[in-house]
């Protein structure tokens, strides 16, 4: 047995796990607990799985103290990076060593995380447009193209997602559109496939989000990479002004990103949901 923890960043929700614990399968473990029905429950409870597994390799003999940090997601995919992820695992080190500065290392690259009173705030590093960082089959960078029933602008936040802004986020069939962009030829590492509209009621800078999981092959409840990418093809479309900080609302919860030259940065809360034990095996080994 192992002690898991829970956490999830606006809904975007991840079993943790101390990577100096034995987990002799991690790709088997991430598709068994993070089940919907069958997975991780909290103790005699029902199975409410999760959207990926966090192994967390803490190194506290850093200033700030270093997270090196895996998402391994439900189909066992292992992921580049996670604006929610980091998040969380800036909040897990932030527990366990006391200090609020944090530096998580991703395959993406090293993400400066600030954990606050309400919120975890994250350096996400500059989005690309550019067609081998993303990456896309063109030449040139896919801005406000047809790809199948979307209109999309492709970019990298660490992860690539075709980002369409639409009318009404609410009014799009995403469990039928999302698959087909998700894997359509022009991706070759597939995308995120993320929509958006604009919250006109509240104010220009307010933005609707829903985002269609490359390896969890589903949507999720917020995907943070997907908000960052919302501001910044808004920003590279002319929808926002350059430094305008904009509040990304996913279904989940409320994200603030901002966008420059400079800085990219998502902020917003994260809450540890509970903690358990659960039962790992040796892979079965054929003599
Ligand atoms: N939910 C995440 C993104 C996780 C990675 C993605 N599913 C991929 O495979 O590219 C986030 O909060 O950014």
């Amino acid at each position: 047995m192992i002690h898991v923890e829970k956490y999830h960043g606006t809904g975007n929700d991840f079993i943790v796990v101390d990577a100096a614990l034995t987990v002799p399968d991690r790709r088997a473990f991430a598709t068994k607990y993070c089940d919907r029905e069958t997975g991780i429950s909290q103790p005699d409870a029902e199975a409410i799985g999760a959207d990926g597994v966090l192994f967390l390799a803490l190194e506290e003999q850093y200033s700030p103290p270093r997270v090196v940090m895996t998402l391994v997601q439900p189909d066992g995919s292992v992921a580049a990076m996670c604006g929610n992820g980091v998040r969380c695992a800036a909040a897990w080190a932030a527990e366990k060593t006391g200090s609020d500065e944090l530096m998580i290392d991703t395959l993406a690259g090293t993400r400066r995380a600030t954990v606050g009173d309400d919120t975890v705030r994250v350096e996400m590093g500059q989005p690309s447009f550019d067609p081998d960082t993303v990456p896309i089959t063109e030449e040139s960078p896919l801005v406000e193209a047809s790809v199948d029933e979307l209109t999309v602008t492709a970019v990298n936040t660490g992860v690539p997602h075709a980002v369409a802004f639409v009318e009404d986020v609410a009014a799009v069939d995403l469990q039928r559109v999302g698959p087909s962009v998700r894997n359509a030829p022009v991706f070759p590492e597939g995308a995120n496939v993320t929509i958006a509209s604009r919250d006109t009621e509240r104010t220009d800078t307010v933005f609707e989000q829903r985002t269609f999981e490359r390896g969890v092959e589903d949507e999720t409840a917020s995907c943070g990479t997907g908000a960052v990418a919302v501001a910044a093809a808004a920003r590279r479309l002319g929808r926002i002004d350059g430094n305008e900080s904009v509040t990304v609302r996913p279904d989940g919860g409320t994200l603030e990103v901002t966008v420059s030259a400079d800085e990219t940065t998502l902020s917003g809360p994260v809450t540890r949901s509970f903690a358990t034990e659960l039962p790992v095996t040796e892979p079965r080994r054929i003599s």
